[in-house]
């Protein structure tokens, strides 16, 4: 194939256009959440894998945390098992988190591990047990009554369900000193050795404070955070999304994104992107770009 003038062109400008951002990032550490909704084909796995190993070669700290609800929802079909989802969260019984376990930490995990490191990786797959990177207790949410004379909330139980009590780091730190790329699938162990399903969000946004990363791009499903009539949102601060939450705008799976978002930015990390993972290369796009792409959240005194 020759190289037309316009593909040219193209290629240095993008080339140019991310010099200064590959020095502003060198040596910084960038988690990426792989969302499940975003593993649909294989030339976007594909591409992804070679945005995190183009990453690791220009002196970036790619750290990968995964996803992986359908490909779970669809073994439990199989299995003739349907899950119940409250806020955005999988009701998860003592068969579901065996499921959990092996979809996330088996089949997801390695197929994610294989392709980076046939990119040229090295990737090396963890579960936050191996080295009790995630340290987890079990999640709690409360539900708003209706009746206002009660005032006091009604607790929902989720099972297996766990959120992040603490993250070790330094099972991460030294792979990622050794220059592996770290692929994590967001389950957790409690107290008494109990396996936890946290969702991966939450894992990304902890892991990304804890880890002190520059910034945290969640790819999902969506071209970002939408409003009502479908038109991109981008540089929200707390107050505006607390309000999109509460008129119904940002509901189902955007809720832990937009929640650990916020409070990842609010705890150091400098930006959050929820970007979408079905263009091919949108890591790439968003981290080298002038314009990026999806919806910006930046610590609130950046605006
Ligand atoms: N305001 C919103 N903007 C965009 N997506 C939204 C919004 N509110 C709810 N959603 C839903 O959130 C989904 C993304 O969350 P989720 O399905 O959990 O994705 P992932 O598997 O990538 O974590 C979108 O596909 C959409 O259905
Ligand atoms: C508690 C909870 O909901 N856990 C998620 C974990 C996987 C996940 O978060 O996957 P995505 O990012 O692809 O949605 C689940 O069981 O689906």
């Amino acid at each position: 194939m020759t190289l037309t003038a316009d593909r040219a062109m193209n290629i240095a400008r993008v080339l140019t256009e991310s010099l200064p951002y590959i020095r502003r990032f060198a040596g910084k550490t960038v988690v990426i959440k792989y969302g499940g909704n975003a593993m649909v084909d294989d030339d976007l796995k594909n591409g992804f894998s070679r945005d995190v190993v183009l990453m690791k070669l220009v002196g970036i700290n790619p750290v990968v945390v995964h996803g992986g609800g359908p490909q779970i929802g669809r073994l439990l079909e199989r299995i003739g098992k349907q899950s119940e989802f409250i806020q955005g969260m999988r009701v998860t019984d003592k068969e579901t988190m065996d499921v959990v376990e092996m979809v996330l930490g088996g089949q997801v995990n390695k197929e994610i591990v294989n392709l980076i490191n046939r990119h040229g990786g090295p990737a090396v797959g963890l579960t936050g047990k191996d080295g009790t990177l995630i340290y987890a207790e079990k999640l709690r949410l409360t539900r708003d009554q209706e009746d206002p004379t009660v005032n006091v909330p009604e607790i929902i139980d989720l099972g297996h369900v766990g959120k992040v009590k603490q993250i070790n780091t330094r099972i991460v730190d030294m792979l990622v000193q050794s220059d592996f790329i770290p692929v994590i699938a967001p389950i957790g162990v409690g107290e008494d050795g109990q396996s936890y399903n946290i969702n991966a969000d939450l894992v990304a946004g902890k892991l990304a404070e804890a880890l002190g990363a520059e910034k945290l791009i969640l790819l999902t499903n969506t071209p970002g955070l939408l409003d009502q009539e479908g038109k991109l949102l981008t540089g929200l601060n707390a107050a505006q999304v607390q309000s999109l939450i509460a008129n119904g705008t940002i509901s189902g799976g955007m809720l832990p994104k937009v929640q650990c978002a916020l409070e990842a930015v609010d705890r150091g990390v400098k930006s959050a992107h929820i970007i979408d993972g079905r263009v091919e290369h949108a890591v790439i796009l968003e981290l080298f770009t002038d314009e990026g792409v999806g919806t910006l959240i930046r610590q609130e005194n950046d605006f």
